[in-house]
């Protein structure tokens, strides 16, 4: 299927889920869209609930950051520095853009153990090239190979942002879904949905995290998710109420 056909299709249903969340769902509500593609559905989803502010909706790219949380781990294991480090000791990762193949799996400000990755991991290249990749295409990986969505790591997954969202972050450590972007400090567009990195206190509020390192080797890749979801967006104004649809 075309991936324009895929977002018409997909995205009719999140406009109509949107429609009745804003029929009857309490203006508190908190929203998080699994469908893909997520980050565009959520879009969809949102524009179609003008009573309900935009910032309750999250798109899943936890499952995303789970996954570069364990490559992480494996990279470990790769430098021999497996003894004590689980994936759990994994902070302050974020996948940046679109939960899609451009997402940017950002090694640059995850910690290990409270130590930076590059620090722990001093292998760059690995970082840059078969980490990312991994991080890329894992969801598409396990769809060739069990012909279907993975479903458990998806619900384990949700299970982990809803924990999230009612728990205060841990000090030192962010909250990283799709959000809605408005007036964000990293140069992202307004107007679509995009991971980035989030503190909340437990209320389900969140706000941006301030102290983010940006390298030379980011921006580039950041710029190509963000390209991603601008056309994704374009591909479906019919349904978000902005004119005819250019994919
Ligand atoms: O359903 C998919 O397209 C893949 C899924 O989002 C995943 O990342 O495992």
């Amino acid at each position: 299927m075309e991936q324009a056909d895929l977002l018409d299709i997909n995205g009719q249903i999140f406009a109509e889920q949107g429609k009745a969340l804003n029929a009857v769902a309490s203006r508190n509500v908190k929203v998080l869209v699994v469908g893909n593609p997520c980050n565009t559905n959520a879009l969809i989803c949102l524009k179609n609930e003008p009573n309900i502010s935009a910032k309750n909706f999250h798109a899943l790219t936890r499952l995303d950051v789970t996954r570069a949380k364990c490559q992480t781990f494996l990279g470990c294991e790769l430098v021999a520095l497996k003894a004590g480090v689980f994936y759990d000791k994994v902070s302050n990762m974020t996948i940046r853009g679109n939960h899609l193949m451009t997402q940017v799996p950002d090694f640059l400000n995850a910690k290990i153990n409270g130590m930076p990755v590059t620090e722990v991991i001093t292998d760059i290249k690995w970082l840059k090239e078969e980490f990312t990749e991994r991080v890329q295409k894992l969801g598409s990986v396990l769809i060739q190979k069990w012909g279907r969505s993975s479903a458990a790591s998806t619900a384990v997954s949700t299970v982990d942002v809803i924990r999230s969202l009612v728990t205060p972050t841990p000090d030192g450590d962010w909250f990283f879904p799709g959000v809605y972007t408005t007036g964000n400090p990293y140069g992202i567009a307004d107007d679509i949905v995009f991971s980035m990195p989030c503190r909340l206190k437990g209320d389900g509020d969140y706000e941006l995290a301030k102290d983010v390192i940006i390298d030379n080797y980011l921006p580039d890749r950041i710029k190509k998710t963000e390209a991603e979801l601008l056309a994704e967006k374009r591909c479906v104004a019919h349904l978000t109420g902005e004119g005819n649809a250019y994919c």
